[in-house]
C-alpha cells in the first residue's frame, strides 16, 4: 500500500501560509545582513526566523521527521538525505531579492521519503502564488492545474537561469559562456528572477520553457523539481543524465528535446555536492585536471564532458 502524504502536505501548506506573513512583515523593514560562503551569499534574521518557525511547527506535529534546512546547514547541521521522512526547507529563496526589496521571494518546502520527493510547496510571497505538487497527483498554482509549455523547438525557447553567488573566475567564465552559447543557438531569451524555486515554477506554469543551473542547493529546487515533473516537464542533470537532488546541477524543461538542446551547449563547473559525496559525473581527471576531493572553491582548468542521450 502506498502511503498518502496528503495530510502532511496540507499541514505544510498551512505553515507556509504562516511563514509568508513573517516574510511580508519584514519585507519593507531594515534588515541585518550577514554573509555566508561569498560576498554575494546573503542571510538575514528573517531567513533564520522563518526556518525556526517552520521546523518547530513540524517537530511538534511530526516528532520523528528529519530536516535539511538551509540555515540549519549553514549553522553546522549535516545535509544528508536518508530514507526517513525528511523536510527539505529553504525559508527564503531569493534572500538577495529580499534584501533589495526586488519583489520575488519564495518559501520552499519539500518532503521526501525513501529519498523520493512526495510533495513540494513553493510560496511566491509577494505575488501570493502558492505552487504545490504531490507525487502522481499533479501540480497546481493557487489550486489551478499546471502544465508546462510542451515546447520542442529550442530556437523559440525562453530560458531561465541564475547568476549564483560564486565569484571565482572558472565559475563566472563558465556561467557567462553558457549564456553566450545559448543565445547563439539562437533562443528567444534568457531571464533570471533571483529565486531558483520560482524560476522552476515558471517552467511548470509555461511562463518559461526551461531552467538550468549549476551551483544551487537541494533546498532551492527540491520542491520545484516535483512541481515541474508533475506539470508534465522533464528534470535532468546538466549532463543530460539522471537528475540527482544533491548534485547541485539541474535542467528542467518543457520537453526532452529542449532539455537535450540545453545539455548540448552548457557546461558545469565543479561544485561540492550537498551530501559531501564524491561527484559521480563520468569525469576524465586527465582531461580536466580535477582532484575529485577538491572543494567547490578550488580553481581547476576545463569543464565536465557531456553525457548526451
Ligand atoms: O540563498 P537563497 O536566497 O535561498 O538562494 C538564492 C539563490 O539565488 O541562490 C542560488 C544561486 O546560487 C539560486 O538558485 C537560489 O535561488
Ligand atoms: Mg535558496
Ligand atoms: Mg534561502
Amino acid at each position: 500500500v502506498m502511503a498518502d502524504w496528503g495530510k502532511c502536505l496540507d499541514f505544510g501548506v498551512s505553515i507556509a501560509r504562516q511563514a509568508r506573513t513573517v516574510v511580508l512583515d519584514a519585507f519593507e523593514a531594515q534588515k541585518v545582513v550577514s554573509l555566508k560562503t561569498s560576498p554575494a551569499d546573503l542571510v538575514t534574521e528573517t531567513d533564520q526566523g522563518v526556518e525556526n518557525l517552520l521546523i518547530s511547527a513540524i517537530k511538534e506535529k511530526y516528532p520523528t521527521h528529519k530536516f535539511i534546512g538551509e540555515e540549519s546547514v549553514a549553522a553546522g547541521a549535516s545535509p544528508v538525505l536518508t530514507d526517513s521522512p525528511t523536510w527539505i526547507i529553504d525559508p527564503i529563496d531569493g534572500t538577495t531579492n529580499f534584501v533589495h526589496r526586488f519583489p520575488f521571494v519564495a518559501i520552499s518546502i519539500a518532503f521526501a521519503v525513501n529519498k523520493q520527493t512526495e510533495f513540494g510547496i513553493v510560496y511566491s510571497c509577494m505575488e501570493d502564488k502558492l505552487y504545490r505538487a504531490q507525487r502522481g497527483k499533479g501540480a497546481f498554482c493557487n489550486d489551478i492545474p499546471l502544465r508546462t509549455s510542451g515546447l520542442e523547438d529550442i530556437t523559440k525557447a525562453l530560458v531561465v537561469t541564475e547568476i549564483g553567488t560564486e565569484r571565482d573566475d572558472l565559475s563566472l567564465s563558465t556561467l557567462t559562456s553558457n549564456i553566450y552559447r545559448l543565445l547563439k543557438i539562437p533562443i528567444h531569451g534568457i531571464r533570471a528572477v533571483g529565486t531558483a524555486a520560482v524560476d522552476m515554477c515558471l517552467v511548470a506554469s509555461a511562463g518559461a520553457d526551461a531552467y538550468y543551473h549549476v551551483g544551487m542547493h537541494c533546498w532551492d529546487i527540491a520542491a520545484s523539481a516535483l512541481i515541474v515533473s508533475e506539470a508534465g516537464g522533464v528534470v535532468h542533470d546538466i549532463s543530460g543524465g539522471k537528475f540527482d537532488l544533491m548534485s547541485r546541477r539541474v535542467i528542467a524543461a518543457s520537453s526532452r528535446t529542449v532539455a537535450r538542446g540545453i545539455a548540448q551547449v552548457v557546461e558545469a563547473f565543479p561544485c561540492e555536492r550537498d551530501d559531501g559525496l564524491p561527484d559521480l559525473l563520468p569525469l576524465d581527471p586527465k582531461v580536466i585536471g580535477l582532484n575529485l576531493t577538491s572543494r567547490c572553491s578550488t580553481l581547476v582548468q576545463g569543464t565536465y564532458p557531456k553525457l548526451l542521450w
